[in-house]
């Protein structure tokens, strides 16, 4: 089945990362949000958005079990690899029939729907890469080995890019069939990039930040609060 004319669109959740920075006894994939584990507040999010036909959800080997008992029928469920990489080239390997390819973060697990329909509108459109960006509010510089600042980079010309980030799905399977671990890559559209091609930005979405370290959680945590707080 497929959500709209131009393509079956599939739904990669890497969810096999341990989450060392925000130090819970569980891979963070498995922590909860008010009481939903966040990799199924993800894959919620995506199903609500009505622009996804399939999703494959990648999770550690030994969490199989776990992610079936927390995630709805239809999902399809693969083991990751050692980095994100290596678990969202196993979702690509899961899900051949792919038009389209969305990459999301369990870790975004606040995502709003509309941010992923405004993803695949604009893949609907023509574009073959498409990522969320946020205007960048902190100064960043360049530092060296030992901390000394070696530069400023201008501002109005940095993004901090978010997830899901969509693809012609043939381009990714391209960008993924060049990669390699040297590129250090830490998003997929940066291998997109590394093939030459044009990678497309759209305004993001504060409540898609990416939950990391342990005040991110807090935040997580007070933004369900104050929407359950509005409904009562
Ligand atoms: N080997 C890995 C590493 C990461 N991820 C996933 O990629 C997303 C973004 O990664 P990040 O937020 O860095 O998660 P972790 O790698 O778990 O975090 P940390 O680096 O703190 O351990 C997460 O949903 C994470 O589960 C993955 O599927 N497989
Ligand atoms: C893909 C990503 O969420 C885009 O911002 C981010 O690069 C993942 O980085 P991480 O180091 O795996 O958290």
């Amino acid at each position: 089945m497929t959500s709209e004319a131009g393509g079956r669109v599939v739904a990669l959740v890497p969810a096999a990362g341990r989450g060392v920075r925000l130090g819970e006894s569980e891979p963070k994939a498995f922590v909860t949000l008010a009481g939903t584990p966040m990799v199924r507040l993800a894959v919620d999010g995506l199903l609500s958005s009505g622009v996804v036909d399939h999703v494959v959800v990648v999770v550690p080997p030994d969490l199989i079990d776990s992610a079936s008992a927390c995630l709805p029928d239809g999902v399809d469920i693969v083991e990751g690899g050692a980095e994100r990489i290596d678990s969202v080239r196993a979702g690509i390997a899961a899900a051949p029939d792919a038009d389209i390819y969305l990459v999301h973060d369990a870790a975004r697990a606040l995502t709003p729907p509309s941010l992923i329909s405004r993803v695949v509108a604009e893949l609907r459109c023509g574009r073959a890469a498409v990522v969320p960006a946020l205007d960048v509010t902190d100064t960043i510089k360049s530092v060296d080995i030992l901390g000394n600042v070696t530069g400023t980079l201008k501002r109005s010309e940095l993004r901090a890019i978010q997830t899901p980030q969509g693809f012609d799905a043939e381009l990714l399977r391209r960008a993924y069939s060049a990669a390699t671990p040297a590129d250090g890559a830490t998003d997929d559209a940066s291998l997109v990039e590394h093939l030459g091609e044009r990678v497309r930005t759209i305004p993001g979405d504060a409540l898609a930040f990416k939950i990391t370290t342990p005040l991110d959680l807090v935040l997580a945590r007070a933004v369900i609060a104050a929407a359950e707080a509005k409904v009562q």
